[in-house]
């Protein structure tokens, strides 16, 4: 099979108009388990920005899982198994509840690989979030497409974890993937169809959002450390994690930040993340 073609996406670009609104941020916090949430006052938290540019295709524009069909903005890859990857985030200025927010877009790269796990094409998705006074984030968003499941797959193993400092379990029941998906508009069916979780993507149960284990991890260390300005982030989603077992948010403070993990429940590392706070 030949990828050459979704080269030809690199460089597309789209932008987006919103409002940081109050509203949403509301659901966040009930969804993290919050009564009275560790952020700044009158600013949106560390990856809140997810909450806004919701998707707007409409229902006719669906694909079999959920997402828009590809070959608009996103290259159409062939392969039919779409996962969030990673991403890089730099906070270069805050954003206030209120705000006029626009988001420009860019395809940086596709990219073919084979991995331990077969086929694979990654995307990268560049993200620039303004404001009236200027530049707030900047954003590298990997998505990664796999083939389609062959008998018997298992994710490789994962590097031995560090020892934690910190340490939270979660159990990631179908509410908790309900509420996420509700407040991100993500109507990807891995997250809530059981059925076409282990009949067409061959997964053991709903998969957990990475964008919900990389904000958990960042609460992780908000709950540390109350009111912090976080200035940049990065995290690599590397095992799924799925709703038929608990997970444990791990992390350890360092010099000028935090370094954070997810555990599975074999303690397999499903995500790593580094986080910078001034
Ligand atoms: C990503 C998978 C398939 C790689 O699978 P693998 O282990 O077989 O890969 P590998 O053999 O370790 O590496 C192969 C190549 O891929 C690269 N690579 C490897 N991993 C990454 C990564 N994370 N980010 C960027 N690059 C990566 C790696 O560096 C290497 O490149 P190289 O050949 O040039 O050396 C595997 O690690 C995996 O399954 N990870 C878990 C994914 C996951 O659970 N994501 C969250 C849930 S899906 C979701 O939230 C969806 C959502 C929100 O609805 C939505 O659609 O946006």
């Amino acid at each position: 099979m030949s990828f050459d073609h979704l080269k030809d996406w690199i460089g597309r670009e789209e932008e987006h108009l919103d409002v940081a609104t109050a509203a949403p941020l509301a659901g966040l916090a009930a969804t993290l388990d919050h009564l009275d949430p560790p952020w700044r006052a009158g600013e949106i938290p560390p990856l809140g920005h997810w909450l806004y540019f919701l998707p707007k295709a409409a229902q006719r524009e669906i694909a079999e899982d959920g997402h828009p069909h590809r070959g608009g903005f996103l290259p159409p890859v062939p392969l039919p198994r779409r996962m969030w990857a990673g991403s890089q985030l730099e906070f270069v200025a805050p954003i206030r509840t209120g705000e006029a927010l626009r988001r420009r877009s860019t395809i940086g790269d596709v990219q073919h690989k084979s991995g331990r796990s077969g086929e694979m094409v990654f995307v990268k998705v560049l993200h620039e979030v303004s404001t009236e006074a200027g530049l707030a984030i900047r954003e590298v968003h990997d998505i990664v497409y796999r083939e389609a499941p062959k008998p018997g797959e298992a994710p490789p193993p994962s590097e031995p974890s560090p020892d934690a400092v910190w340490r939270r379990p979660m159990v990631p029941d179908p509410v908790l993937l309900f509420r996420y998906s509700a407040i991100t508009f993500n109507g990807h069916r891995i997250h809530y169809d059981r059925k076409y979780c282990e009949e067409v993507e061959g997964y053991p149960g709903l998969i957990v959002h990475g964008p919900l284990t990389a904000t958990l991890l960042v609460d992780l260390f908000l709950r540390e450390n109350p009111g912090a300005r976080v200035t940049a982030y990065r995290f690599r989603a590397r095992r799924p994690l799925f709703d038929v077992h608990p997970f444990t948010l791990c992390g350890s403070p360092r010099v000028g930040g935090a370094t954070l993990w997810a555990l599975d429940h074999t303690g397999q590392i499903a995500m790593s993340a580094e986080l910078e706070a001034a």
